[in-house]
């Protein structure tokens, strides 16, 4: 089959991690006889730079025009001093509303070769790590107004619809469906009126999946309870602010933030598919960046917007396998360890998918 993939790259580590990501899927292309043909378009910084805005009307055409997006990271300190409106990660906030991707899905798993990795204390992952951050992603405070009074007091609006969380909700409790069948719902309800929205809306979603056990925690005791006890948790819900916030510390309990995926959708098939960190200026164009976390985001893409299931199987086993062989960029690597660049690590995977032969619970012509 035949796959139209819009690629924006982005700013900072973007370009390179997200070039590995391509070099992965080119060798998924070959075993199993697809053809990915990429459209790159511009999103953040390299758009300001370019035309003159963090989103320009063609990126969105393009995007529109695929199958699906990879996006790399956007924003640098270069943009940091422009107007709110100019910013790199307005071009990103500003994608996912154009293509409707409400659902932020951040999937948390410890490989087991990187428990060394693991800042937490063996004894607080005797249960593993295997959640899903389902978060929103195009309401909350991101998207509400913005302005600043003369006296340079700043405003942010927090808001949320019935209608937005219903729907954010919905998704929860079906994935819940298919996962160990546990929703925790995080907000700060005890203070936040758009918290409240969220906990009765939630609330009465749950009254329609039985089967699926639910509770509730403040954002708070969330983050605590993620580093004292994480094998608790299933499916964590929550907002677009809490979302990112949390996801971020999940990440770096499997080692590094390198290493989390993510995949961006809505009610149809086109599907952003990102890693959750961001551009990384402090290591951007030294070969140094993890790519597995953009590559593993390709391995939703094909699973969730293509429907490729042996094929997205295969990359991630590429991936577990370059782990299990000690393969390490530095930000999972221990201090005796040798240190792998970007794009060898990209070449190691890559290698693993070449090597399917060795793979014998993969088929290569099963979705071809
Ligand atoms: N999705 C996106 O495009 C996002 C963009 N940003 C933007 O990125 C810029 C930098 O933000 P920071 O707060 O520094 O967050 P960051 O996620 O870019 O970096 C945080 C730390 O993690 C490291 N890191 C991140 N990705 C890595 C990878 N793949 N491999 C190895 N190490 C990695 C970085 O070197 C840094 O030490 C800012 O302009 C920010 O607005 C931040 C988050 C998400
Ligand atoms: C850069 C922001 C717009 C968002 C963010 O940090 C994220 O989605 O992880
Ligand atoms: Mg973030």
């Amino acid at each position: 089959m035949k796959y139209a993939i819009a690629v924006l790259k982005g700013d900072g580590i973007g370009p390179e991690i997200v070039a590995e990501a391509q070099k992965c899927l080119d060798e998924v292309a070959k075993r199993f006889g697809h053809e990915f043909a990429y459209r790159e378009a511009l999103v953040g910084g390299a758009a300001i730079d370019a035309c003159g805005t963090p989103l320009p009307q063609e990126t969105i055409d393009t995007c529109l025009a695929c199958d699906s997006v990879i996006l790399g990271a956007v924003g640098g300190p270069k943009w940091d001093g422009l107007p709110a409106e100019m910013r790199p990660e307005k071009g990103l906030l500003g994608i996912r509303k154009e293509l409707g991707l409400f659902v932020n899905l951040r999937p948390a798993k410890l490989h087991a070769p990187l428990a060394d990795a693991c800042p937490l204390k063996p004894e607080r992952i005797a249960d593993g790590l295997d959640l899903v951050v389902c978060r929103e992603l195009t309401g909350d405070v991101y998207f509400g107004a913005k302005h600043r009074d003369e006296d340079g007091t700043g405003h942010d609006d927090m808001n949320y619809s019935i209608a937005e969380v219903e729907r954010i909700a919905h998704r929860a409790f079906r994935m819940a469906r298919q996962r160990q069948g546990h929703v925790t719902s995080v907000d700060k309800a005890n203070v936040l009126e758009t918290s409240r929205v969220w906990r009765e809306t939630v609330q009465r979603v749950a009254l329609e999946y039985p089967d699926v056990a639910v509770d509730y925690l403040y954002v708070d005791n969330a983050a605590m309870q993620l580093v004292l006890n994480p094998g608790q948790f299933d499916v964590i819900l929550t907002g677009n602010l809490f979302g990112d916030i949390l996801s971020d510390e999940a990440s770096c309990i499997t080692g590094s933030i390198g290493m989390l995926p993510s995949a961006s959708l809505g009610e149809t098939n086109l599907g952003m598919y990102e890693p959750i960190h961001g551009s990384a200026p402090d290591i951007a164009g030294k070969n140094k960046a993890n790519p597995i976390a953009t590559v593993l985001s390709t391995a939703m893409m094909l699973r969730y917007s293509f429907g490729l299931a042996a094929e997205a199987d295969a990359l991630e086993r590429a991936v577990e396998r370059v782990l299990e062989k000690g393969c390490r960029t530095g930000d999972i690597a221990k201090a005796d360890e040798r240190v792998l660049g970007c794009s060898d690590m990209g070449d190691a995977i890559a290698a693993e998918i070449q090597d399917l032969s060795a793979m014998p619970s993969f088929s290569t012509n099963s979705n071809a």
